[in-house]
């Protein structure tokens, strides 16, 4: 059985989105650690309600210490066998990505390559820019996680066309729901 560990800086739909695809039996693995940057992550009530260990690690916390070290040592403590970073808005660095190569993986709401990721481009600041340029499409793409954003190998791109009176609120709804299907795809990919 694989292990699976998360970062998430808000609700952590991705992470529920596979707990519930493991329940379903949908593929063969566990999560066994979430970690946030966020004291108030909704991610945290989901961890309490899985009884999945989870721990809060900002600089706040550990004002002295190297974040990126702390994480890294925790996911290896714990096993995974992947990382998978659920809305996690921070870079991942050096250490983290030398312990697990090609075994993170981020899920981006937008179609990549392309203007729509990198610096700025995370939640709903990616659906407004979608939206603003009067883009015909948009999308969920699963990568792995290389040192610049938004820049690693694709995994899988699913796609949507917008619709004539598209808003912010209704395509980060709708990819939001296109985002469930292809992290379970890919998932099953990853895994099988
Ligand atoms: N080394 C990498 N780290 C991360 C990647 C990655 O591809 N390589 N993906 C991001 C997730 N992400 C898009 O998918 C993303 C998240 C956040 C940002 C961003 O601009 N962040 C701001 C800070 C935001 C905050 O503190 O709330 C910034 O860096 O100024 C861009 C893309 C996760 N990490
Ligand atoms: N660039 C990264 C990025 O924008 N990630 C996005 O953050 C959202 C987090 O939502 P959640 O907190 O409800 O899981 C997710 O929809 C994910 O695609």
């Amino acid at each position: 059985m694989k292990k699976i560990g998360i970062l998430a800086s808000y609700n952590g739909s991705g992470f529920e989105t596979i707990q519930k695809a493991i329940q379903n039996n949908e593929f063969d693995a566990k999560v066994v650690v979430i970690i946030t940057n966020n004291t108030n992550a909704g991610v945290l009530q989901k961890a309490q309600s899985y009884n999945i260990p989870h721990f809060i690690i900002n600089d706040k916390r550990y004002p002295n210490e190297n974040l990126d070290e702390k994480i890294t040592k925790l996911l290896l403590e714990f096993e995974c066998d992947y990382i998978f970073l659920s809305g996690y808005m921070k870079k991942i660095e050096s250490k983290l990505l030398s312990a697990f190569p090609n075994k993170i993986i981020n899920t981006h709401p937008a179609i990549l390559p392309s203007i729509y990721g990198g610096v700025g481009m995370y939640g709903r600041f990616v659906h407004e820019a979608v939206i603003k340029n009067g883009e015909k499409k948009s999308g969920v793409t699963i990568h792995y996680v290389n040192e610049v954003y938004d820049e690693g190998e694709k995994i899988l791109v699913k796609e949507l066309e917008l619709t004539l009176n598209e808003t912010v609120d209704s395509l980060e709804t709708r990819i939001k729901e296109l985002e469930k299907e292809a992290i379970v795809e890919a998932f099953k990919k990853l895994l099988a």
